[in-house]
């Protein structure tokens, strides 16, 4: 049934649907199935995402099709869709009548990802009206509280340098504890991986005190601060609230030294709102394991990386996972950077819209993945600040002379590029940078052709 004379205006203004401010836009790359026009996809899909099905239903009435979302841009050419989806849609809090990105998921990402006449579709961007920013949370805290924690400037405070308990699995809680305090006689911030929670070989509540104990004991030997980001990923609400409260009490007076990590991403949007709700006073870390199932260029279905950030952070993340930007293992390129200045700055043009935050705090960058000293400054380089939370687990575990050098390595390798100085001159003057050649040989190779003749 081709129901693009009900949910198709080609002739609707993008600038005036904003500035009406009534409606969330998005942007799609679709794909119908063979023989299927289209326009009539399109139709079907917005249908499908708002008021609609495959048939036309008896209920419908005059205030059912106000409410329509509409096409208003359709390229079969290039497989351009765009869609006005009106505020009314979606889904409202009874407790505090605040939107919800399930609901924004289940109408803009919903059965539109699995109708028969559509082949593929991806969101790759979309844009909110002031009005439906002011009804997201938002994030509680950021980097700006980690800078004070650490005593730095809370403007530009810098480079965070931090690690993830590496092996992934399989330390029992001393082994544990013993990881984490010798990298914190070099670095700031360490993470749980994002699976590490309450394994029978390694019990919560046996390992939070030790890696409490091993921090006042890094505290005590450096005379600085620490940061933990502790992982309370768990299906059950009471769950993660039950284990949020437990490492707050083990952490007493330096419970602001805790960040709770959140596999948002196979967890859902719901776990990200327990955190953000129940613990506001802690940095919400966002972890987003799993999402290169649909954000993969490799996937033409789902949403894009850059999406989820914006997601992220309307939902309240401190910090989201942000990729290294073809520096690191996972998947990525250098325009990936476009992922973080959404997510960090209060305005930004991204690839279908321009989107204003007023004035929502900002969500903090964290780089991760494969990342060593070697790496660091042409990431910096691509990126063009340092404002950010690095989190380098094999980078650090896997240093020649330990963790605590490895984190050093990583800060050495900041002040390079931040000096502008070339890195094998650097490592000259920079024994844990310079050990990192040798810790990683294959990224020197690579990177720094010549360094055996200038560094051995
Ligand atoms: O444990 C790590 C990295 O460990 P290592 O530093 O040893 O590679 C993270 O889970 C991935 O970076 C996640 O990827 P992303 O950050 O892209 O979500
Ligand atoms: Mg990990």
């Amino acid at each position: 049934m081709d129901q693009s004379k009900r949910y198709v205006n080609l002739d609707l203004s993008e600038d005036e649907l904003m500035a009406g401010g009534a409606h969330i836009l998005c942007a799609y790359r679709m794909t119908p199935k063979p023989g299927i026009g289209f326009v009539a996809a399109a139709a079907h899909f917005a249908a499908e995402s708002s008021t609609g099905t495959n048939v036309t239903v008896s209920t419908t009435d005059d205030f059912t099709r106000s409410v329509d979302a509409l096409v208003y841009r359709a390229d079969e050419a290039t497989g351009e869709l765009r869609i006005a989806y009106p505020l009314e849609l979606f889904d409202r809090n009874i407790i505090d009548g605040r939107m919800m990105i399930v609901s924004f998921l289940t109408l803009t990402i919903g059965n539109n990802q699995g109708m028969g006449d559509i082949e593929a579709a991806k969101m790759y961007d979309f844009w909110l009206p002031r009005r439906a920013i002011e009804l997201f949370d938002g994030p509680a805290k950021g980097i700006v509280d980690l800078w004070r924690t650490l005593g730095r400037p809370v403007v530009d405070g810098g480079y965070i340098a931090g690690t993830i308990i590496k092996p992934k699995l399989g330390l029992r809680p001393e082994p544990f504890a013993q990881a984490a305090h010798d990298f914190w006689l070099g670095g700031d911030f360490i993470k749980n991986d994002e699976p590490q929670g309450n394994q029978p070989f390694a019990p919560l509540k046996q390992t939070i005190p030790l890696v409490y104990d091993a921090m006042k004991r890094a505290m005590d030997a450096t005379g600085e601060a620490k940061l933990f980001s502790a992982n309370i990923t768990a299906d059950d609400h009471d769950e993660m609230i039950a284990r949020g409260e437990y490492i707050l009490s083990a952490f007493g007076p330096d419970a602001d030294k805790v960040a709770f990590l959140v596999d948002g991403f196979v967890g859902g949007p719901g776990m990200i709102t327990t955190a953000r709700r129940h613990f506001p006073n802690q940095f919400l870390h966002y972890h987003r394991a799993g999402h290169g199932m649909i954000t993969s260029p490799s996937s033409a279905r789902g949403y894009t990386a850059y999406v989820l950030a914006k997601m992220a952070r309307l939902q309240g993340a401190s910090g989201i996972h942000v990729g290294t930007m073809g520096y690191g293992k996972m998947e990525g390129g250098r325009d990936d950077r476009a992922i973080a200045y959404v997510i960090e700055r209060d305005s930004y043009s991204g690839p279908a819209f321009h989107q204003e935050w007023h004035g929502m705090r900002p969500t903090t960058p964290i780089v991760s993945g494969g990342m060593n000293a070697l790496r660091l400054p042409g990431f910096f380089a691509n990126l063009g600040h340092a404002n950010l939370i690095n989190t380098a687990g094999g980078g650090c575990y896997g240093h020649l002379d330990g963790p605590a050098a490895g984190a050093r390595s990583l800060r050495q390798a900041h002040d390079c590029w931040a000096a502008g100085a070339d890195p094998i001159e650097w490592a000259l003057e920079h024994r844990e940078f310079a050990r990192a050649f040798e810790s990683f040989p294959a990224d020197a190779d690579a990177l720094y052709p010549g360094w055996r003749s200038r560094l051995l």
